[in-house]
């Protein structure tokens, strides 16, 4: 029997599953690792940490399926994207703190640019907005901030990567700096048609093209891992970043089909075929993946919080554990007028305002708990659906069905609330470690056992959602969420 290992590297955790080539999970491991919010909209992780919990995992998960390595057909990785990293290349010793997509600090460096009216150069070439969730403008604050830096990096000395990039160098013990074009897509210096890196952008940036790693297809070598690691070298055939390995893991091949992951943010993504299609509304175009010797684009509307609201509420004491967020909310048959707008680190699509700052409004004596656990629910949801509004607008690409994902997935409240708020059925796959899946399937079709063909008729649906609030309900609770939306802009500017 032979097996594919899906490195799974979270925002909050590293997973590993080991799965069959059907895609049937034989054992998981997961381990947590530390956030760090230096200054107010900060937030960093340590790149040890991620290196070494992802490392865990991937022996645990081995050691639980008492699976050795080389039933190991190929490893697969999915990464959480755009998190930005720089280290020595002689020593990979880590030069500064991860700095997490989330991150606002450079949200005056994007400003900065825009007023330069560069914004439409960048959104033509890359797909991606000027904001500070993309890489670019992370590894620019590090080049002028970090001592030395950017001579180093001129002169070859430094390796900048996203977390992909991080766990290749380190499981091949520095043989390899590459990343796919997935992840590359992410950093506002990637040019969405060639597939290369632009010349011009960097330029203008002022980034040394050495410390770029080399782009891969996503199907592509990356090497194999160091002996010592897992026991016995394992071939790396698979690199994505997460929410397109969720793509792929729910099977969305076609144009038209599209999926939302609900971990720490929530991730709609509607694949749009062969050709990159740019839309309104806030949405970006992004590279789906690069299989098979073609590359598959997507439409993604990103909403920066989701289960990150149901973290915060265990984190203030409101839960004990995430999951108890369901019981509590189903106490209550609404949120009895409480919106809960959960921009913490600002609003991504379709607003994209890294100035917003969270806010719960509309309390009164009569709130209680309950009210406000339903209201986190629902403004998840609301996030989710604005965004799936702006992809309806965007000519014939509205969805009939979305198919669901992640850690949020799991709560059955939440998804009706969110087929409620959508207006259209939510669809939970069996195995909803999608992005893992897809991480373990390209590196099949990496490793030439599968190919994209095979994929959907092994996807399987475990649960529906239907909506089922009226018409004018919804509505009415639009007109709400809007107002209290607007209430949130702009809030860390002011004052
Ligand atoms: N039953 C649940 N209901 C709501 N949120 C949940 C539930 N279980 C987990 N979560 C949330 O899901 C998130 C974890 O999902 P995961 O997909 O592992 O995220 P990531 O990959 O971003 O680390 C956490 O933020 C957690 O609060
Ligand atoms: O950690 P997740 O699963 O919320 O995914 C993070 C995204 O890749 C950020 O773009």
């Amino acid at each position: 029997m032979k097996y594919l290992l899906a490195l799974d590297q979270g925002t909050t955790s590293s997973r590993a599953i080991l799965f069959t080539l059907e895609g049937e999970v034989v054992a998981v491991a997961q381990r947590a690792f530390a956030q760090h919010y230096p200054e107010p909209g900060w937030v960093e992780h340590d790149p040890w940490e991620i290196w070494e919990s992802q490392l865990w995992a991937a022996k645990e998960a081995l050691r639980r399926a008492g699976v050795g390595p080389e039933a190991v057909l190929a490893l697969g990785i999915a990464n959480q994207r755009e998190t930005t990293l720089v280290w020595e290349r002689d020593t990979g010793r880590s030069l500064y703190p991860a700095i997490v997509w989330q991150d606002r600090r450079t949200a005056s460096l994007c400003e900065a640019l825009r007023e330069r009216g560069l914004e439409g150069l960048f959104r033509a070439r890359t797909g991606l907005l000027l904001d500070p969730y993309f890489s670019a403008t992370k590894l620019l604050w590090l080049l002028e901030r970090v001592p030395g830096l950017r001579e180093r990096a001129e002169r070859g000395e430094v390796c900048f990567g996203t977390v992909d990039t991080w766990l290749l160098w380190n499981l091949t013990g520095g043989r390899v700096h590459a990343t796919d074009p997935t992840n590359a897509s992410r950093t506002l210096l990637f040019h969405l048609e060639t597939l290369t890196w632009d010349e011009e952008l960097l330029r203008l940036l002022g980034i040394p093209k050495a410390l770029l790693p080399e782009v891969r297809p996503s199907d592509g070598d990356f090497g194999e891992t160091l002996p010592g690691l897992l026991g016995a070298p394992i071939p790396i055939r698979g690199v994505l970043g997460d929410q397109q390995a969720a793509l792929l893991g729910q099977a969305a091949l076609g144009a038209g089909e599209g999926k939302c992951t609900y971990g720490t943010g929530a991730f709609l993504l509607l694949n749009t075929g062969e050709r990159p299609v740019w839309a309104e509304g806030g949405l970006l175009t992004t590279l789906a993946w690069h299989l098979e010797g073609k590359a598959a684009y997507a439409l993604e509307g990103s909403v920066f919080v989701a289960g990150a609201a149901v973290g915060w509420l265990r984190e203030v004491g409101l839960l004990g554990e995430s999951h108890e967020v369901e019981s509590l909310a189903r106490q209550v048959e609404d949120a009895g007028g409480v919106y809960f707008v959960p921009a913490f680190t600002g609003l991504g699509a379709p607003h994209w305002d890294p100035y917003a700052r969270g806010a719960i409004l509309g309390l009164t004596r009569g709130t209680i708990r309950a009210h406000l656990a339903r209201a986190a629910l629902e403004g998840v949801a609301f996030s989710v659906g604005e965004v799936a509004w702006a992809m309806a607008g965007a000519a014939g690409l509205g969805l009939k069905a979305l198919k669901a994902d992640g850690g949020m997935a799991q709560n059955d409240l939440f998804l009706e609330i969110q087929a409620d708020l959508l207006g259209v059925p939510v669809l939970r796959p069996r195995v909803t470690e999608t992005t893992a899946l897809g991480a373990a399937w390209a590196a099949g079709i990496g490793a030439g056992a599968l190919s994209l063909g095979d994929l959907p008729a092994l996807w399987r649906e475990e649960a529906r959602f239907l909506p089922r609030m009226p018409e004018a309900r919804r509505e009415a609770l639009y007109r709400g969420w809007r107002r209290a939306v607007e209430r949130a802009k702009g809030w860390a500017q002011e004052g």
